[in-house]
């Protein structure tokens, strides 16, 4: 392997408290909230396909005319407690928020930017209210920070000249100047989730992003920084040039899912999903498939099963309000978290072989198994093919605890469990299966 100097500096999972905690979120909430919105993701009456939040970076959409919308920024239904009222509705355990996206207006007051809320006639912070909303209703707080920034003069794609190299050397003091900032005003994050490192210039700064990293953690202990933030001496992110994992956690799932364990290499990760197939930011007219309450849980209970935490996206409209949309999709999923959250919330893998109807979890504090099924077998019978040595001991419904259902042994280590028949399903429900080991 390689010597590196800026590579991963842990090989294996973080294994203290906070790093648990992460572990264990299942289920959180990312906000992609900024002047974008006021866009809608139209311009002079055009519709764009893209991503709202790109929008400033399409061809019909004049840079001049972008970059002035922050001085009609003023969400006069911007109400940090009913969102956070609405996640913790939901059963979401943290939330990401973008403090700033790629177009560089700062949700915060900025003493580094005129380009921030403060200069907006909103005027007023926007991130210390939403933190200590989140923060109250016991869900924890990560920072999203893009470090591609369109609206500073020294950011570059790539250092091509000696002009370029000194920009960029001010580019890198804004942006440390900038996240030591969030973190002396939000002390109480638990987290960066970093975005847009992927241009040239910055893959070159292994020791600048090293330095940076260090400084931060030491200014929160047990701050949590995924993959995505650091290249290392050769420019690799998310793995380093010996295929290990940079940062604390893989943040490479951005609107797709692991497919087996293998595929997770044993890392912590997240996934990151939009509601619609591509949009973070909001859009008025959100065109293609939405996906529903049902395939969003599926994707939640397939993250958890596979040992990951799945992470969806909201984006509130210019004025600060919910679309209806989100609004409807947070109350299914939360209507079906308040039944089945124990199959989520501190769960993880079981290396029994995958059945095709549903997925496994794992307590992590007690050990119980979960058998969440989506896709009923017609004959009423789960197949369960269990890891060797292992005795099922007590199998019922998370829903009716006095129901016992008996095993059907088909051969060693393999059983149908009868399902519940008389009752018409119409969501995704949960087995327990209590077992212990013959060893
Ligand atoms: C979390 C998501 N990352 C951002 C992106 C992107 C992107 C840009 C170009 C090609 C592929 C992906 C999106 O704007 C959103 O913030």
């Amino acid at each position: 392997s390689l010597t590196l100097e800026y590579g991963a500096h842990r090989i294996g999972k973080r294994t203290d408290q906070m790093m648990e905690t992460w572990r264990n979120y299942g289920l959180g909430q990312f906000i992609h909230w900024g002047v974008y919105a006021l866009t809608g993701g139209h311009w002079d009456g055009e519709y764009y396909s893209g991503a709202a939040e790109w929008i400033r970076s399409w061809d019909k959409m004049p840079k001049d005319a972008y970059d002035q919308l922050y001085k009609s920024f003023d969400p006069k239904n911007y109400e940090p407690k009913a969102w956070a009222k609405q996640a913790k509705e939901m059963g979401a355990k943290y939330m990401i928020i973008t403090t700033k996206h790629h177009d560089g207006f700062s949700l915060w007051p900025s003493k580094y930017t005129d380009y921030d809320v403060t200069n907006s006639p909103y005027g007023n912070d926007i991130i210390g209210p939403l933190v200590e909303a989140y923060d109250a209703e016991g869900i924890d707080v990560y920072l999203y920070f893009s470090v591609m920034d369109w609206s500073q003069p020294g950011y570059r794609v790539s250092l091509e000249t000696e002009e370029d190299r000194t920009a960029y050397e001010d580019f890198k003091a804004f942006t440390r100047n900038q996240l030591i900032e969030l973190l002396e005003l939000y002390p109480s994050a638990k987290g960066l989730w970093f975005d847009g490192t992927w241009d040239e210039a910055w893959k070159e700064q292994a020791v600048f992003a090293d330095e940076l990293e260090k400084e931060m953690r030491a200014m929160i202990p047990g701050l949590i920084i995924g993959s995505r933030f650091r290249p290392d001496d050769y420019g690799n992110r998310h793995f380093d040039s010996n295929g290990d994992l940079m940062g604390d956690y893989e943040q490479g799932w951005e609107r797709k899912l692991p497919n087996t364990y293998e595929d997770t290499k044993g890392n912590d990760w997240d996934a990151v999903m939009t509601v619609p197939e591509n949009q973070w930011g909001y859009h008025s007219d959100w065109r293609g498939h939405v996906k529903s309450s049902y395939e969003l849980i599926e994707m939640l209970v397939k993250s958890v099963s596979l040992d990951g935490n799945f992470v969806l996206n909201f984006g509130p409209d210019g004025q600060g309000n919910i679309r209806s949309e989100e609004a409807k999709l947070a109350k299914e999923i939360g209507d079906w978290m308040k039944v089945n959250q124990k199959a989520i919330y501190s769960c993880g893998y079981l290396n029994w072989q995958k059945q095709d109807w549903g997925y496994y979890t794992q307590s992590r504090e007690d050990g119980k198994i979960y058998m969440v099924v989506f896709n009923q077998p017609l004959d009423g019978k789960l197949r369960v093919k269990t890891a060797d040595k292992v005795i099922l001991d007590k199998v019922y419904p998370l829903e009716n605890p006095g129901m016992i259902l008996t095993p059907e042994l088909i051969q060693k280590n393999e059983y149908f469990i009868p399902v519940i028949m008389d009752q018409k399903w119409t969501s995704p429900y949960v087995i327990v299966v209590e077992s212990s080991s013959t060893d």
